[in-house]
């Protein structure tokens, strides 16, 4: 005998990977829609007239995250201007591909969108800079990157909020990696739906309690247009660890996930504990803890012909600065000229940008 929807007399299609429930295609939708609804409305995360742009890759998540929002801000007259923002980081084989799909789903959605390059930003493609560094460490520059450049293109557009399409699959996995690395000050925040709210521009995850295998049966279902191309320069490893790991126990336990990321905002951290203190960069004025942001470091690194600059630890760039190779204090006139000589510098690009 078929087996009935959970919600209604039709015939189930689907078995919720998150509930288990027994659902046809129609309650799927209104289920998956309404649990995004209600953690927007239990977190507070947007308000009537505020400005939001959609980090849109043209992969599943975002595309998923656009279609879902338009969706929800018609049905329940949110009030938002809904913006695509999508970050070209210059990956030939790859980007230019999946950048097609946002194009057209600027017109299937008919939202507007603001494509930022890396290149116009930093002066430098991730195919440069893979040609330049190797395959190894550069998902950092291009995570560093793509972050800041993301913040940027907000800016330049004047919008409130940024949204992703991370979801509660990556945040579990964000949550273990940090408790691997022991990274105390960035397991604080991974859970946190809404960051930056504190002074940079305010980011929120829509989909933190939304599970990745939802995601793609919700755009398969609706036969959203997307891009399902993994990225060409090698997955971050240490993460398809933990993704695999995650993978593993949610097959036992689907809860797992949602399990985790309640685990990570429990945990807390002793008063007497010291976390970084977020400020601004000396150079590009960007949030730092440190005194030169990560992406100025990097890019500083690139433009000397020193790409290992900025991988690791601050206090190796702390020694090159002592051994007189770089210098990472503005104040300083020898820095000022070294950084006026450096090609497409941070500095010369934001400017262009009126940054
Ligand atoms: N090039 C980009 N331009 C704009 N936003 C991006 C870009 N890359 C990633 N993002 C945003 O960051 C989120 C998480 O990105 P991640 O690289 O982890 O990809 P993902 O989990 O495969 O997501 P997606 O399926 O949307 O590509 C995306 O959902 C999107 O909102």
């Amino acid at each position: 005998m078929p087996v009935k929807c959970g919600l209604c007399e039709k015939k189930a299609i689907l078995k919720r990977p998150k509930t288990g429930d027994a659902l046809c295609k129609d309650c799927f939708f209104w289920a998956f829609e309404e649990e995004v609804h209600k953690t927007i409305i239990d977190a507070n995360l947007f308000s009537p007239g505020e400005v939001v742009a959609i980090g849109a890759s043209g992969g599943k998540d975002s595309t998923v995250l656009a279609y879902t929002l338009k969706t929800l801000n018609e049905r329940y007259d949110y009030k938002l201007d809904l913006i695509l923002l999508s970050v070209d980081e210059g990956i030939t084989g790859y980007r230019d591909d999946s950048l097609e799909t946002v194009k057209r789903n600027q017109q299937q959605y008919e939202l507007p969108l603001k494509i930022i390059s890396y290149k116009e930003l930093y002066g430098w493609t991730m195919d440069d800079i893979v040609k330049q560094v190797g395959l190894k460490n550069n998902c950092t520059f291009c995570g560093v990157f793509r972050r800041q450049a993301l913040d940027r293109g907000a800016m330049l557009l004047k919008v409130d909020k940024i949204v992703t399409g991370h979801n509660a699959d990556d945040i579990a996995e964000t949550v273990i990696m940090n408790i691997l690395r022991g990274d105390i000050a960035r397991l604080k925040r991974c859970t946190a739906i809404t960051t930056g709210a504190d002074g940079a521009l305010p980011r929120c995850k829509p989909f933190k309690y939304t599970y990745e295998k939802e995601i793609v049966m919700y755009a398969y279902f609706k036969k959203l247009d997307y891009f399902s191309t993994e990225c060409i320069y090698s997955p971050n490893a240490y993460r398809g660890h933990a993704r695999t790991y995650i993978k593993d126990l949610e097959a036992i336990r689907p809860s797992s996930i949602i399990d985790i990321i309640h685990s990570g905002e429990c945990m807390a951290v002793k008063k007497e504990v010291k976390l970084p203190v977020q400020g601004t960069c000396s150079r590009c004025g960007y949030i730092s803890s440190q005194e030169v942001c990560k992406a100025c470091v990097l890019l500083e690194g690139l433009n000397k012909g020193l790409p290992k600059l900025g991988i690791g630890k601050p206090h190796k760039v702390k020694k090159l600065e002592a051994q007189g190779k770089i210098f990472t204090d503005t104040k300083n006139p020898k820095f000022v000229e070294n950084r006026d000589a450096d090609k497409g510098s941070m500095a010369n690009n934001a400017a262009a940008l009126d940054f």
